[in-house]
């Protein structure tokens, strides 16, 4: 395990999360995902495990909102059911106003727990049909022993008005709220014990988009009212824009990126980050709606890439330190790797490979050799030889696989910390940790890199 997350905590955050691991066991059975070694004492770690969320470190300051965006999968609604410890960790810490929740069980962790609550997506799953919205939004209340039934009832109607609905509407049943409104009983539910903290599940993802700013700005509302802190998680980087003082850019279990907002969007450090902001739609349909969408398959949790988790996909992975080819070569090699990693053409001539995938410029010296015998191995057949080669030789070789990049890279534009999990940062960070040697010593000692542990 390898922490990957921003390494320096605040301790005057209401929330610090701490190299946070969440696996699950992929397989069932006595022995499923089970090593057997010839070694005493035989078993070995369990080797399908799903890492969702594979040390994860973050704050959250009392009064902000801390928004976590990524891609379908990536380990969001883990991470945050882990935070709440609605999932054991299998390993890190989480401390919430000072107290590690690891240490809490019974009754204090309980009490815990109403200063915590969660808002989930979808609103009509998350509603029990046959309850009525006074009810529902009293039910916190009375299993936390709070007020009489009648204070219950009180506090009940006082927030359905907060949250933008009708007091009169507390006898009604969910089927007759609309999507926004449902999740407007939601809010008024989770506020009902009064916490600190709440953790925003795509609260806004399933409603239409002309309902969602109003709800994200009944919520904001609510946040400067009720003093509370947010962890909003989202896929849509325009909602979390919205809504966000920070964001931390989630990918494959780990956190790539975090920033304040503004240094975030204007100024990402991270290439995954910015395929993401790539992606989003442009409103002008001369522009075809979207630009570049990042290529290939997100790996799987179970056996994720070594060092920067990012690697496989990133259109910037950097080239061995024993090659000396140029820009356009290397880019080259590394589409060629993929190609043939995908199995993506059929086509075995060694002469129509060059010209179609190294058109531009092929590599020359120990590079072009081995590419050489790559392209003999497709020319026999041989994919398997010529994958390996391709990733031995070339990918595996990048610090990019070979090292865990952990970097804290100056914020041009905000007063703000911002870390950026990327090799290409390095010298930035370098630079920053001797210009102020006191600031951080993650941006030192490979600037927080560690050697890939997997
Ligand atoms: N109970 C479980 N058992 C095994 N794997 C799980 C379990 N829950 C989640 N996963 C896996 O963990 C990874 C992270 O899932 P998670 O739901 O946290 O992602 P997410 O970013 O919230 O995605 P989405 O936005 O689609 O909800 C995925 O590969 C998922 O398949």
């Amino acid at each position: 395990m390898t922490e990957v997350g921003p390494p320096e905590s605040d301790p005057e955050a209401l929330l610090q999360v701490r190299d946070l691991c969440k696996y699950f066991d992929n397989e069932s059975g006595l022995f499923a995902g089970v090593q057997f070694d010839d070694e005493f004492p035989y078993v070995s770690r369990s080797t399908s495990d799903v890492r969702a969320v594979d040390g994860v470190s973050f704050d959250i300051k009392e009064g902000e909102t801390l928004g976590l965006v990524g891609e379908s999968g990536c380990g969001k609604s883990t991470l945050a059911r882990t935070v709440l410890r609605l999932l054991e960790p299998t390993s890190g810490s989480v401390y919430f106003q000072g107290e590690d929740l690891a240490e809490l069980s019974g009754e204090p962790l309980r009490r815990m727990r109403k200063d915590m609550q969660m808002i989930f997506q979808d609103p009509q799953s998350s509603l029990d049909p046959r309850m009525k919205v006074g009810p529902i939004v009293e039910e916190p209340m009375k299993a936390h022993d709070m007020l009489d039934e009648e204070g219950r009832e009180a506090r009940a109607k006082e927030l359905l008005e907060k949250v933008g609905l009708d007091p009169q509407h507390y006898n009604r049943y969910p089927h007759a709220f609309s999507g926004g409104q449902r999740q407007r009983v939601n809010l008024a539910r989770a506020l009902s014990v009064n916490p600190d903290f709440i953790v925003c599940d795509e609260p806004v993802s399933a409603l239409d988009v002309s309902i969602q700013a109003q709800v994200l700005n009944t919520m904001e509302e609510l946040q400067e009212e009720f003093d509370l802190t947010y962890l909003f998680i989202a896929h849509d980087l325009s909602v979390i824009r919205h809504i966000s003082d920070r964001v931390a850019v989630m990918y494959l279990g780990n956190i790539v990126e975090l920033a304040d907002k503004e240094e975030l969007f204007e100024n990402p450090k991270h290439p995954y980050t910015r395929a993401l902001l790539d992606a989003i739609p442009v409103p002008d349909p001369r522009n075809g709606g979207r630009k570049a969408l990042l290529s290939g398959d997100v790996p799987s949790p179970i056996d994720p890439p070594s060092g920067c988790r990012f690697r496989t996909r990133c259109p910037e992975v950097i080239q061995p330190d024993e090659y000396d080819m140029t820009e356009d070569a290397w880019r080259n090699v590394v589409e060629f790797q993929r190609a043939v990693e995908r199995r993506a053409f059929e086509e075995t001539d060694p002469d129509t490979l060059r010209s179609r995938y190294f058109g531009n410029a092929v590599p020359s010296g120990d590079a072009g050799t081995l590419l050489d015998e790559a392209l003999g191995h497709i020319e026999r057949d041989e994919w398997d030889d010529a994958e390996q080669i391709l990733s031995e030789r070339f990918a595996d070789q990048s610090v990019c696989a070979t090292t865990t990049p952990a970097y804290e890279v100056p914020s041009d534009l905000t007063d703000g910390r911002h870390y950026s999990a990327c090799h290409l940062r390095r010298d930035e960070a370098l630079a920053s940790a001797v210009d102020e040697p006191a600031v951080d010593d993650a941006a030192r000692s490979g600037a927080g890199a560690t050697e890939a542990d997997d």
